[in-house]
Order: structure tokens, then sequence, then C-alpha cells
């Protein structure tokens, strides 16, 4: 959707590494907004953008306008169920729909042999896996929806568009949002119960200043199934929380790997 940072850009340089052409599709998507979100708000740049890509040495830049992509008379929309039930589609009613419909439009006017898309939008990645598989889209390759890992700031933050949203102030809280994810996420794996670890996460959350939590779930990662009882599972520590004017996501692999964060949660 434009406005590019770091997190867009390593996607274009993981696709340059990978394809002999690679294009860029740039289109704030009217559809994937709900009435009281921030449609007119969202940052356009397409100038600044293209240059950056330009830099990057992407082939194609794809930006069409809101009337060529919904002409008059355009009826229809893709959804996928269940997937779509839980998490951001519950908080967003449609928004799913939207990304559906024109993430395969897209597929199709650009024909890709493959595309790539951030881990941050971790449900967004799951639904393209989904429908690209129920609806046979005929990719070259095998593996075609690659995902990126999510890129952060040097604090942890995610790299969003709307992280533009929040003040000097906000920014600074914000930072909790992923540091508390960390410490639920080192309590998960040291055996401390579900229900526990994410309530301690919610009031962490909610003492640093956000607003609203919409959900703030540990999951599976596949079917995005809700785990209660961790025992090893393939999992997902999933947030979502209102800080000022921006609505951060973020989500993080319960990975043994991870290294061991000082604090907890009650002295964070
Ligand atoms: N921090 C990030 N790391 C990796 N990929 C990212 C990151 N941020 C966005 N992306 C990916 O870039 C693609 C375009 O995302 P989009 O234009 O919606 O930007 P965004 O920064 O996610 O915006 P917002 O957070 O406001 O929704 C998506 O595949 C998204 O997952
Ligand atoms: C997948 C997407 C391009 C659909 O508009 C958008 O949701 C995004 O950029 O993440
Ligand atoms: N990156 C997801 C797009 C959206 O929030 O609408």
């Amino acid at each position: 959707m434009g406005a590019l940072h770091e997190g867009h850009l390593t996607l274009v340089r993981e696709a340059k590494a990978r394809a002999d052409r690679v294009a860029v599709s740039i289109f704030v998507n009217p559809m994937q907004f709900g009435v009281n979100e921030d449609l007119d708000a969202y940052p356009r740049q397409l100038a600044q953008d293209s240059r950056l890509l330009e830099g990057e040495g992407v082939d194609l830049l794809w930006a069409p306008t809101v009337a060529a992509m919904y002409p008059d008379g355009f009826a229809t929309k893709v959804s996928v169920s269940g997937l779509d039930g839980v998490l951001c589609g519950t908080h967003r009613p449609g928004h799913f729909d939207g990304v559906a419909t024109v993430v395969l439009k897209l597929f199709n006017q650009i024909r890709p042999d493959f595309a790539l898309f951030g881990e941050k939008d971790w449900q967004q990645l799951a639904i393209i896996r989904r429908m690209a598989r129920d609806l046979d889209l005929a990719f070259p390759h095998v593996d075609a929806i690659v995902g990126v890992p999510t890129v952060r700031e040097a604090d942890g933050l995610a790299m969003s568009s709307r992280n533009r949203y929040l003040s000097p102030s906000e920014r600074a809280q914000a930072v909790t949002l992923n540091r508390a994810m960390r410490i639920a996420i080192g309590a998960v794996l040291e055996g401390e119960p579900v229900a526990r670890v994410l309530a301690g996460l919610r009031a962490a959350i909610l003492d640093a200043g956000f607003a609203r939590i919409d959900y703030a779930d540990l999951r599976e990662a596949d079917t995005l199934a809700e785990i209660t009882d961790w025992r090893g599972q393939n999992a997902r520590l999933l947030v979502a929380a209102q800080m000022g004017k921006a609505r951060l996501i973020d989500n993080m692999a319960v990975d043994p790997a991870m290294a061991r964060m000082p604090e907890t949660l009650a002295t964070l």
C-alpha cells in the first residue's frame, strides 16, 4: 500500500535475490478498509516510493487507480472463510474479503511466478496461502507464496506505515508491545499456564498506555486455532492494540531459540 519503509524494501531485496524481474504493486485498497478506519489518512507518497523502488532496481511499479480496479458494476468478492473469523477478521469485518479480492486481482494482472508477503501480517499471509490452494492458482513455483520475516526497528517495534501516526511519546511507549511479547513467549516456554501469561501480557500492554487491546492470543501457526495449553505445538503469539491513532499489530513464533528476556511482565 506504499509509504515504503525498510520492511517493504526487504521484501523487494528478497525478491531481487530470487527473480530475474521484480514487480511491486502499490494500491491503497478501499475494499479492505472499514468505514471508521484510516483510508483517507493513510499516507500516500507515490513519487517518493517510485524513486526508492528505482533505487532498488525494481522493473515494474504497478500503481492502478481505484477506478481502474473497481470500475462501475464491479461485483465480485473473494472470501476465505474460517481463517477470517478470528483475530483481525473479527475486529475488522470484511477486511480480509477486501485483501483476498485485491490480491487475486493483482495476481491476475501481474501474473507473477511467485509473490512475497511480510510475516508482520501473519493472518493475511495464512489467508493468501489458503486462497492460492483453494482456487488452484497456477503459479510456476511450488512454494509461490513466500513469507518474509518481520523487519523491526532497533528497539523491536515492527516497522509499519502506520507507525508514523505515533507521537514521540507514543512511539517510546509502543516498544512495550514487542518487549512484553518476548517476555510472554519466554514464560510460555518455561511452562507457565497460557491463560496466566496472556493476562500478564494484556496488563503490561495497557500499563504502557495502549488504549485498547483487540486481541492477545496464542494460536497454532497455520490453522490459527487457539492454544490454551502449550505442549510444543507450532505456536504464534499474535497481538493487536491501539496506541493513539495507530492500531498496531505484531506476532512472533514460540521459538525455543529465542533469547531469554531479563525482565518479567510484572516488572516491565
Ligand atoms: N515490518 C515489516 N516486515 C516485513 N514485511 C512487512 C513489514 N511491514 C509490512 N510488510 C509487508 O509489506 C507488504 C505491504 O504491506 P503494507 O503496504 O500494508 O504496509 P504496512 O507497513 O504493513 O502497513 P500497515 O502496517 O499500516 O498495514 C505486506 O506483505 C506486509 O506484510
Ligand atoms: C496484501 C495487500 C497488498 C492487499 O492490499 C495489503 O493488505 C498489504 O500490503 O499488506
Ligand atoms: N498490511 C495490512 C493492510 C491493512 O492493514 O489494511
